[in-house]
C-alpha cells in the first residue's frame, strides 16, 4: 500500500520513516523540492528509537519523494486510481487557502487523510475544502525532533490514537480495504495505534494539555518539568487549567475528574521537553497560540462564558512572535 506523508518536519519524518522500514510504500510531499530530492537520494535518517539496540547505526529508510504542488499537479493528469491513504503532518498554522488548494488537486473522492495536528479548528476547515475526503482525526503522543533535512529523533515512545473526525465522509464507515492496508501497515511499524469511534474525547484532552503547558512555558520560557513548581507558573498553570476545563465541560467533554493529575504527571513524564510552542518561540516561527487557546475563547465566547486567560496567554504568546 502507498501512504502519502504532507509535510517532511518531525512527525512526517518519524511517520515516514518508521512505515517505510515496516515495508509500507512511503511518499513523502515535502514543501521544498530541495527536501525532497535529498530524501528521494538518500532516504531518512531516524535515530533515538527505543527498539533499537545501544549503539546500534541510525535506521535509514528508503522514501520516494516529491513536492506537494509537483505530486498535485501530476495527479490532475492521472488516470483513474484505487483510494490512497495520505498522512497530513504540517503545523496548524500552515493549513491556510494555499494548502487547501493542494490538496484537493492530489486528493480523490473516497480518499483517506489522517491529520496529525495539535489543536483544532483545522478539520472544519479540511471538511470544508475536501467535501468527499474520508477525514480521519489523529492525536499522538509520540516525541519527535527534526534533526535537519532528513533526519529525526525519536524523543519519546508513544501512542497514535485515531477514528473519524465528526461529521467527515470517514464517519460511519466500515473498515475497507484502504482502512485495513494502513492497519496492516501501522502492525507491520510496530507502531502503537488505537482505531476508536470516540476520537473527539482524545482531542479535547490533548488540548487541555496543550492550553495549559504550551503558552505557559513560551512566556516562562521553561521545559514542561519546571512550569508546576515555578511560583507564578504554578498558580497561572492551576487558574488556566480551570477555565479551559470548564469551557470544554460546557462544549459536552465529559470530564472525569482527573484531568489536573493527568496534566502535572505529563509534566514530569515530559520533565526535560521544550513544548513545541516554546520552540517555535524560540526559532522565530509563527505557534499554534490561535489553534489552542484561541480556539477555546472562540469557543467559550459561544456559549456566552468568559474566558479572560485564555484571551490573555494567546495575545501575549502572539506578542512573543
Ligand atoms: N513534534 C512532535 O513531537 C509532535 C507534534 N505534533 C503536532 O504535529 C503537527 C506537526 O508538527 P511537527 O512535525 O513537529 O512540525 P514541523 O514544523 O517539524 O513540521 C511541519 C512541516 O510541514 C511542512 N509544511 C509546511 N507547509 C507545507 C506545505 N504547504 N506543503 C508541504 N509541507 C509543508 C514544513 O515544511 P518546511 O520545513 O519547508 O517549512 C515542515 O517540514 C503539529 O500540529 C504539532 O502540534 C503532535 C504531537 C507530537
Ligand atoms: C504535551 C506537550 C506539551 C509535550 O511537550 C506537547 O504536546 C507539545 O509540546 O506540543
Amino acid at each position: 500500500m502507498r501512504i502519502d506523508l504532507i509535510g517532511g518536519g518531525a512527525v512526517g519524518l518519524l511517520y515516514g520513516s518508521r512505515l517505510a522500514l515496516g515495508g509500507a510504500q512511503v511518499r513523502m510531499l515535502t514543501r521544498g523540492r530541495e527536501q525532497a530530492g535529498l530524501l528521494a537520494r538518500e532516504g531518512i535518517r531516524l535515530t533515538g528509537r527505543a527498539d533499537a539496540a545501544e549503539g546500534a547505526p541510525a535506521a535509514v529508510a528508503e522514501v520516494e519523494a516529491l513536492s506537494l504542488a509537483d505530486a498535485a499537479a501530476a495527479e490532475a493528469a492521472a488516470g483513474g486510481r484505487a483510494g490512497r491513504w495520505h498522512v497530513l503532518a504540517v503545523k496548524q498554522t500552515a493549513i491556510g487557502p494555499e494548502l487547501l488548494e493542494l490538496l484537493a488537486a492530489l486528493l480523490r473522492p473516497g480518499d483517506g487523510l489522517l491529520c496529525l495536528q495539535n489543536g483544532i479548528g483545522h478539520l472544519e476547515r479540511l471538511a470544508k475544502a475536501l467535501p468527499e475526503v474520508r477525514l480521519y482525526a489523529g492525536v499522538t503522543s509520540e516525541g519527535a525532533l527534526r534533526a535537519g533535512a532528513r533526519e529525526v529523533v525519536h524523543t519519546g515512545e508513544g501512542e497514535l490514537h485515531y477514528g473519524p473526525a465528526p461529521g467527515s465522509a470517514a464517519a460511519g464507515l466500515a473498515e475497507d480495504a484502504l482502512l485495513g492496508g494502513w492497519r496492516q501497515a501501522l502492525r507491520q511499524a510496530g507502531i502503537a495505534a488505537f482505531l476508536s469511534n470516540d476520537v473527539e474525547d482524545r482531542i479535547c484532552r490533548k488540548l487541555l494539555l496543550n492550553a495549559v503547558i504550551n503558552p505557559l512555558t513560551a512566556l516562562l520560557d521553561l521545559p514542561n518539568g519546571r512550569l508546576p513548581e515555578h511560583p507564578q507558573g504554578g498558580r497561572l498553570m492551576k487558574a488556566l487549567h480551570a477555565e479551559s476545563l470548564a469551557i470544554l465541560v460546557r462544549s459536552g467533554f465529559a470530564a472525569t475528574g482527573e484531568e489536573w493529575e493527568r496534566l502535572l504527571d505529563v509534566c514530569r513524564r515530559t520533565a526535560a521537553n521544550t513544548s513545541s510552542m516554546l520552540a517555535d518561540v524560540r526559532a522565530g516561527r509563527p505557534t499554534e497560540i490561535d489553534s489552542i487557546n484561541g480556539e477555546l475563547a472562540r469557543l467559550a465566547a459561544r456559549h456566552g462564558m468568559p474566558a479572560p486567560l485564555n484571551e490573555a496567554a494567546a495575545a501575549l504568546v502572539h506578542a512573543l512572535e
